[in-house]
């Protein structure tokens, strides 16, 4: 490595101190500035072979100074530290043209590798760089700013420019969706549609033709043709939720199309151009599952180009309060008071460990929002909402929550957002109606829409079955066997 001379500019003597011994160990020459007019100085002059910038300087925004570095010099690589630890910033940086976003506090042997690769690597053609509008501000979803989430926005500014398939890895409600709705939003895809398809909510016979659409007549009840997710996302972004739960015929389907990069419909015959980027989320092991053979190991590595874990709320209970201020504020958003927590209230919280993650969070600070009316929360509300959610876990059955104390809290906030007003007339049909759906159809689909071991599965008189299929207007799709 050929000694370079690097430029770096921070306001924080500290750090300007520690970069220009790490740095000079490395046989550099270093320059640094405590403000961003002297950084542009220099570049002006032509001095320098790598710019280090921080974000917040006196005088500019280190952001602001890319675009004009990049404009005069456009072969001048750019580091970029930052204690604004937020998607935005590692967004923006990208964006902006940055080599490589640091987020501080930052582990110097990191730094020293990026400034070595910053020098060496040559220059690539480059992505086109997307720029967004600061009203997009808003837009941004992830709140967190612990250092597992500081990873996770670096991995994702830098593959937002990109068209390349990515695999979130995470527990339930850990924010795989919204992290794929981030990468879509502020991807070179944007201006497409996002399509989230759960593989685990949708019958076995019908993935293919969910995915890829049928022709008319295509099989019994196909009384038109119809358009798949594929089709519906063309020129944006496919997420395919519990990727894990998608049977071994479909993953063979899948894999195919993900091969040759067009797909037929359903019944169809003209190849048509498969135009989506594609995200795949799940909270399973997939390699274990490939051990055990129930997820194709050729699948496996197509979508695991790039892998992501987003860690679960336990590992990151520093955002935990941050995420209580965001909640809060969405409720006030939504014109319902705003609460405070006390510091043992909050400890509470940060020392639970959140099976649920951060959507157990969320729902959380919607029940103290509905449910109680006074303005600071304290231990005793903390302790028995707490308490109740582990009653639940606790039952033998493996599911996260028994149905009835889950139906009860519903319940409960549905009463509670009435705001001492009653509800419209006909409650009990209307409750028993909403669970008498997704009984029947959940068990239609597991007997493969035979009516006959439906009816004895569910204990019913196989014309109440029938009858009720009527009245509810659930479609009954016959399986394949
Ligand atoms: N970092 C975060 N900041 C703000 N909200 C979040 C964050 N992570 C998750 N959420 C919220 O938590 C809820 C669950 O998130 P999401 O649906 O993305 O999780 P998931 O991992 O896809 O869950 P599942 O595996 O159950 O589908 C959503 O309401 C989402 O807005």
């Amino acid at each position: 490595m050929t000694a370079a001379t690097i430029l770096v500019a921070d306001d924080d003597k500290a750090i300007r101190t520690v970069l220009t011994q790490a740095l000079g160990r490395q046989g550099h020459v270093v320059r640094t500035t405590g403000n961003a007019a002297t950084l542009w100085q220099w570049v002006n002059a032509g001095e320098g072979d790598l710019v280090i910038t921080d974000v917040v300087m006196p005088d500019e925004n280190g952001l602001d100074l890319i675009p004009r570095i990049k404009k005069i010099r456009p072969g001048l690589r750019i580091l970029v530290m930052s204690a604004q630890n937020t998607l935005l910033t590692a967004v923006k940086a990208t964006e902006r043209g940055a080599f490589e976003y640091l987020p501080k506090p930052f582990d110097l042997r990191e730094l020293v590798s990026v400034v070595n690769r910053a020098l060496s690597e040559p220059a690539s053609g480059g992505g086109a760089l997307v720029h967004h509008g600061e009203e997009e501000e808003e837009k941004l979803p992830l709140i967190g700013r612990s250092q597992a989430m500081q990873e996770i926005y670096r991995v994702l500014a830098r593959l937002m420019p990109t068209d390349l398939t990515v695999m979130i890895y995470g527990e339930s409600g850990t924010g795989k969706e919204l992290a794929a709705r981030a990468l879509h939003d502020y991807g070179k895809r944007r201006r497409g549609t996002f399509v989230a398809v759960n593989m685990a909510a949708i019958p076995r016979e019908l993935i293919e033709s969910e995915l890829f659409g049928h022709e008319k007549g295509a099989f019994t009840g196909a009384t038109t043709r119809s358009s798949g997710r594929f089709e519906q996302a063309a020129g944006g972004t496919l997420f395919l939720d519990e990727i894990g739960d998608m049977p071994l015929e479909a993953q063979t389907r899948l894999l195919r199309v993900l091969q040759e990069g067009e797909y037929t419909t359903v019944g169809g015959r003209t190849p048509i151009r498969a135009d989506v980027r594609i995200i795949a989320a799940t909270h399973r092991d997939l390699r274990q599952m490939v051990r055990q053979g129930l997820f194709r190991e050729d699948l496996f590595y197509r979508l695991s180009v790039v892998p992501i874990r987003l860690p679960p709320l336990r590992e990151r209970s520093e955002d935990i309060s941050e995420l209580i201020r965001h909640f809060f504020a969405e409720a006030q958003n939504e014109g319902l008071a705003t609460k405070t927590l006390d510091g043992e209230a909050m400890e509470a919280l940060r020392a639970y460990h959140w099976p649920g993650n951060v959507r157990e969070l969320e729902n959380l600070v919607r029940r103290l929002t509905v449910l109680y009316s006074q303005e600071t929360i304290g231990i005793d509300v903390i302790n028995s909402e707490l308490s109740e959610v582990d009653a639940g876990t606790s039952e033998p059955s493996t599911a996260p929550d028994s149905l009835g104390s889950a139906v009860e809290h519903h319940l409960r906030s549905y009463f509670a957002a009435h705001d001492g007003n009653l509800p419209a007339p006909g409650l009990y049909d209307r409750v028993l109606r909403e669970l008498e759906r997704p009984l029947i159809e959940l068990s239609l689909s597991a007997t493969r829409g035979n009516q006959i071991r439906a009816a004895k599965l569910l204990g019913l008189n196989r014309n109440t079955l029938r009858k009720k299929i009527r009245d509810l207007d659930i479609q009954v799709v016959r399986g394949l066997k």
